[in-house]
């Protein structure tokens, strides 16, 4: 007999990789998951609708979910069967960009309160009843910047090590209750994620910057940034395909990459526990030898790092 259907939550679903992901679960072949796709936003709901066609209804219901808000999550969890959720995905995220200086402590609040104790509320949440069930996966979608600092992108970087570091944690704990977590570490993925950083900066005045750091960001950091979007990006269908495979595996990984094409980037820190040679190459290449840079983005675009997804 086929068992019941696992019941995943997902957040952020109105774009990007939330709404991928949503679709291809919800279009599961063996229909082995009930899929609830949330948003903070059901205004926006008409694109993932579309996109789920014959599944919405069926194995995917559409819910309101803000996940810096207790009640929103208490709400959301309530229409569900039990408040039993098998699979959570902590997907919701915004970035921030840009010199330090000029970023309000509000906007670094925001990114904290969504990337990181976002996750934390609806884990927090979904825990008590997993481990009553003693079973459940906890997949958050983390970053290669969870991983490795990017320069201009301290703040969002931080968010994600955060999360890095707190389930990693979390992890060994609920191993006890055959409970697993598993964080996946894209790199560059084309959504609007992307396009919303760039609206952000195309209208920041970045108060209290001065002129040369505000220089370094608009002409070496930007361009070099969409170079390395436009070379090595990945889509949401990719990123959706690997997580679709870690919440089937009977053994999750903890941790799981998306991008052969980024390792080398990645490689530099992995070489070197001092970090030198990871934070001398990147300064190097940005400010010194910004040609060499172009040259290697496009070096990860050729066909020797073929394979966009990995694994397969
Ligand atoms: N794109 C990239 O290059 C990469 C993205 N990631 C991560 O992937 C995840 C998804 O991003 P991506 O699909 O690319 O970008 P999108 O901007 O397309 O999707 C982000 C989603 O998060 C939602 N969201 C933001 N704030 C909240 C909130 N308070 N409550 C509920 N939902 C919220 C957005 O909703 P709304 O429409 O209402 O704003 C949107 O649905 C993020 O965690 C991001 O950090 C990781 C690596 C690379
Ligand atoms: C590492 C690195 C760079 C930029 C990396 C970027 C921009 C990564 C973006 C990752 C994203 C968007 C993750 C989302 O979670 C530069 C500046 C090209 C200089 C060389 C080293």
């Amino acid at each position: 007999m086929a068992d019941a259907p696992r019941t995943v939550l997902i957040s952020g679903c109105s774009s990007g990789i939330g709404l991928e992901l949503a679709v291809q679960l919800a279009h599961d072949p063996r229909q082995r998951y009930q899929v609830v796709a949330t948003m903070r936003d059901l205004g926006k709901k008409g694109t993932l609708e579309a996109a789920a066609g014959e599944a919405l209804g069926q194995t995917l219901t559409v819910a309101q979910l803000d996940v810096c808000s207790d009640e929103s999550v208490a709400q959301c969890l309530s229409c569900i069967q039990g408040g039993e959720v098998d699979v959570l995905v902590n997907n919701a995220g915004v970035g921030l960009v840009g010199p330090l200086e000029g970023l309000s402590l509000a906007a670094m609040q925001n990114v904290f309160d969504t990337n990181f104790l976002g996750a934390v509320r609806l884990v927090k949440a979904v825990l008590p009843s997993m481990k009553r069930r003693r079973q459940g996966h906890i997949v958050v979608v983390s970053s290669v910047m969870g991983l490795q600092g990017v320069v201009f992108n301290e703040v969002y970087a931080a968010s994600k090590f955060a999360m890095e570091g707190f389930f990693e944690s979390l992890a060994v704990q609920l191993l006890q209750f055959n409970i697993f977590i598993s964080l996946v570490e894209p790199g560059p993925v084309v959504t609007e994620f992307e396009g919303k950083l760039l609206e952000q900066v195309s209208t920041a005045e970045f108060p209290g910057t001065d002129p040369d750091t505000l220089s370094y960001f608009r002409d070496l950091y930007l361009p070099a940034s969409r170079e390395l979007f436009h070379n090595v990006g990945q889509s949401p269908q990719d990123i959706a395909k690997v997580i679709v495979k870690v919440i089937g595996s009977a053994r999750p990984p903890l941790r799981r990459r998306t991008n052969t094409r980024y390792t080398p980037l990645i490689a530099l820190k992995a070489m070197d526990p001092s970090g030198s040679l990871y934070v001398r190459t990147s300064h190097c290449l940005l400010f010194r030898w910004p040609r060499l840079l172009n040259l290697g983005l496009r070096c990860l675009a050729c066909s020797c790092f073929r394979t966009p997804v990995w694994p397969r």
